[in-house]
């Protein structure tokens, strides 16, 4: 053990660590991977992705996942199984990336494993207030170490959630650290399938950046399209584009209380899901609106969402990452409803939009080794507070 914690102490001084980040979304189209280059800490932290890439998973690995993903009742086995063999799973696939590469694993620092949420349940979600926020990530970090060979720090929302916050959105801690503006009020905008993003006041204007989940991004959307056409998402748009938006359902959706919380507050696929969906459509008799009408709607819906909580700020400018910014009739609808505010990708701050979340899970692990939390600028109404659990692969 004195080992590892040696090797730890030698990784928090070095000027520059490398840092392997995963993350694993609630679209559950694959691993992201992203190697990073990140010098110093807190507010003095540069980071650089050096290489990218998506490890898609394959239909029996989608597959066992959903057996338990966003369910409130599963077989625990299932469940014990899953949280060993995704851990391997995703060590193996870093293993791969590096090989892809031409990196040893030696020449690598850490590894940043968000693992895989297959419940998200905060308070507000499950409504006991004798219980605390809590959410579950599989994947456990030392698996993924041993199958990777590379120390591993793993589970960084149960920290968070600890120190008082819902254990999400965390992508807010780096985002502050690395793309806040001297004259710029800030959105980055995250559309996976769900909706977050962090504003981050000009510096100029000395208030403290907030951050929050806004809800579905494309997770509704996707799901009824794997229903109702068999395809994993609807590709550029090309169903949702030919429909049209249903106004009853849009504002039966728009009405739900989640949208009356104030922020920060976080969601998930456990709350926006077919079953909410298919509710609303009995409710209002509209079983027969046509799948493209109920894809442009989810389209608007999603959209429409994301901007009423984007207004709420005093933004100048939105940038968006996640796959909802390449669905072309999302990205309009969005421009349409924030006339005169800028949108771009957060390609326009040098980040490839793909790698963010990763990018910000490596981030973290670097503060998890080499930073202070204490000390770090303050966020409202989320803790400050290191996270992560570190494992090592011998
Ligand atoms: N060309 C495209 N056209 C339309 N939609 C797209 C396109 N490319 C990606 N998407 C959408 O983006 C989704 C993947 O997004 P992303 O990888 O950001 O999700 P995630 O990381 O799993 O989510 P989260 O951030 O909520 O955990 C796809 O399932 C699809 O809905
Ligand atoms: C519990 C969980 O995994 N939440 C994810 C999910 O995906 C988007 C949104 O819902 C966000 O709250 C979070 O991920 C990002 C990376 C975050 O924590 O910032």
């Amino acid at each position: 053990m004195l080992q590892h914690i040696q090797k730890l102490a030698v990784i928090a001084e070095k000027p520059v660590r490398r840092i392997v980040g995963l993350m694993s979304g609630t679209s559950l189209d694959g691993l992201d991977i992203a190697l990073c280059e990140i010098s110093g800490s807190g507010a003095q932290t540069t980071l650089k992705v050096t290489a990218f890439l998506t490890t898609p998973y394959n239909d029996q690995q989608k597959q066992s996942i959903k057996q338990v993903f966003a369910k409130k009742q599963v077989d625990l086995q299932t469940l014990c199984l899953l949280n060993a063999s995704i851990g391997t799973l995703h060590g193996h696939m870093v293993r791969d990336a590096l090989e892809h590469w031409q990196i040893s694993a030696d020449s690598i620092d850490l590894v940043a494993s968000h693992g895989q949420t297959v419940f998200h349940a905060p308070r507000s979600f499950h409504g006991i207030c004798e219980q605390p926020n809590a959410t579950l990530q599989l994947g456990d970090g030392d698996h993924v170490a041993r199958a990777c060979g590379i120390t591993t720090v793993c589970d960084f929302r149960q920290r968070q959630i600890a120190a008082g916050g819902e254990g999400a959105p965390l992508v807010v801690y780096g985002d502050n650290l690395l793309f806040s503006s001297e004259t710029e009020n800030r959105i980055l905008l995250n559309i996976g399938g769900i909706a977050n993003f962090t504003y981050l006041p000009a510096h100029s204007v000395k208030a403290a950046p907030y951050c929050t989940d806004v809800g579905p991004g494309n997770t509704l959307l996707d799901a009824y399209c794997q229903r109702a056409f068999n395809l994993d998402y609807d590709k550029d748009a090309k169903l949702a584009s030919r429909g049209k938006v249903n106004r009853r359902l849009l504002d039966d959706l728009m009405s739900h209380s989640f949208f009356q919380q104030a922020f920060p507050k976080t969601t998930g696929p456990e709350l926006f899901n077919l079953a909410l969906l298919d509710a609303k459509q009995a409710a209002l008799g509209l079983q027969g609106v046509s799948h493209e009408d109920i894809l442009a709607t989810l389209t608007q819906f999603s959209a429409h969402t994301i901007c009423d909580a984007i207004k709420t700020t005093k933004a100048n400018a939105v940038y968006v990452s996640g796959g909802g910014a390449l669905n072309p009739l999302m990205m309009a609808k969005i421009s349409e409803q924030l006339p005169g505010m800028k949108v771009a990708t957060t390609d326009a701050l040098g980040m490839d939009g793909n790698a963010k979340e990763a990018a910000l899970f490596a981030l973290l692990a670097n503060e998890c080794i080499a930073g202070n939390a204490s000390a770090s600028p303050t966020i409202a109404g989320m803790p400050l507070t290191s996270m992560g659990k570190i494992c090592f692969p011998e």
